[in-house]
């Protein structure tokens, strides 16, 4: 595991210090259910950075919504701590802790609007709840918050009268009204279509980027994960079996947990013995950052006199990081394959031999 995988990688024009707003730790929770106990979590360790997006991923059953319910003790956990800001928030009273929830939203995956309220009524809730607003400084946040997620014109419809996105954008405009430090979404885009989740997921960026507030979501997804999110941590059976910076977790997975969910997104169905290549060195390349926009094959063909031939192979981006992954087969006698390899690792490209 890459232990919290808190490396620092400032955001654009933000340049604050870096602290973690919730360390998780020791963290277990039994559900007792028909005389059985079912441990949904055991030993969680999380730090979760300030500002960032945190993304949860696992397979359905895993405990990602146990685990997020436990950041606003939705769900008690049965042992360890949920520190926020350095406070353990097991161990506040009942008006602390409701105190502390207003300043956390919470998006669902299916909505849980109001359905006799408006638009303008489902965003006001929150405020009337928190008290200390005026009319008018309602109304002027509601309309902020419409404009925020593009529903102006929509502020006089019922939810029942709103497609799911939208319905989804008044579920993030109310998390949201009372100025959070954390937004957490269960499954925010399952019930999406795919570019409704898109256009989502982009607002969640949005947010995350103008406004600074953390964002923790639970998905089954990678391809959420992949988009939006800065860090990761991957739950399965209950513990977490790898975290950190996505682009690291993504191209590199170590845990058969993580390579299976990744797999799905790539479409990764590669298998070395089917290739019947000219019986050169099959090699799997991953690069990322400047590597991306250099010609690195031309460069490594030409001074290591190899052929270089690709049988797949893809260049993308993960949120702002762009990477390359490739499988490509190496012709030429052993100086010279031996020779690409050296200047593919020089200039670092990550080089997995696959025969
Ligand atoms: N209230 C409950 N009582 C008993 N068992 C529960 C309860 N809630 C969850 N569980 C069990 O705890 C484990 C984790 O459930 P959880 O809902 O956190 O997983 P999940 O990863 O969010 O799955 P899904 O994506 O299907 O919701 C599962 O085995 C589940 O059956």
């Amino acid at each position: 595991m890459r232990g919290g995988g808190d490396a620092p990688r400032h955001k654009r024009g933000r340049n604050r210090p870096h602290h973690n707003v919730i360390h998780i730790e020791k963290l277990n929770k039994d559900y007792r259910a028909a005389g059985r106990t079912v441990s949904a979590l055991r030993d969680i360790n999380l730090q979760i950075p300030q500002g960032k997006i945190f993304g949860i991923i696992g397979r359905s059953g895993a405990g990602k919504s146990t685990l997020l319910r436990t950041l606003n003790l939705l769900e008690r956990p049965t042992s360890g701590a949920v520190r926020i800001a350095g406070e353990d928030i097991t161990r506040l009273g009942k008006a602390e802790l409701d105190r502390l929830r207003q300043h956390i939203g919470m998006v669902f995956q299916n909505f849980n609007l109001l359905h006799a309220k408006t638009v303008g009524a489902n965003i006001e809730f929150p405020l009337r709840l928190a008290g200390g607003y005026s009319r008018e400084q309602r109304d002027r946040r509601v309309d902020e918050l419409l404009d925020l997620v593009g529903l102006r014109a929509h502020k006089d419809k019922y939810p029942a009268q709103l497609s799911g996105g939208q319905k989804q954008r008044v579920g993030i405009a109310r998390a949201i009204a009372h100025a959070p430090r954390l937004l957490l979404c269960d499954e925010a885009t399952s019930a999406l279509d795919p570019e409704t989740t898109q256009s989502i997921l982009a607002l969640l960026a949005d947010i995350n980027a103008r406004l600074g507030i953390t964002i923790v979501l639970i998905t089954h997804e990678m391809h959420v994960i992949r988009s939006i999110c800065d860090h990761v941590a991957v739950i399965e059976g209950g513990e977490i079996v790898e975290s950190g910076p996505v682009a690291e977790v993504f191209l590199h997975p170590r845990h058969a947990a993580t390579r299976s969910l990744v797999a799905e997104t790539t479409h990764d169905d590669f298998d070395p013995a089917a290739i019947r290549g000219g019986g050169g060195t099959l090699l799997r390349l991953t690069y990322t950052g400047d590597a991306v926009h250099q010609p690195i094959l031309t460069r490594v063909a030409l001074q290591s006199r190899a052929s270089i031939a690709i049988l797949q192979g893809s260049v993308s981006r993960i949120k702002d990081t762009p990477y390359g992954q490739l499988l490509v087969e190496i012709g030429g006698n052993e100086q010279e394959t031996a020779q690409a390899l050296d200047l593919f690792r020089e200039l670092k490209v990550q080089c997995e031999v696959m025969n």
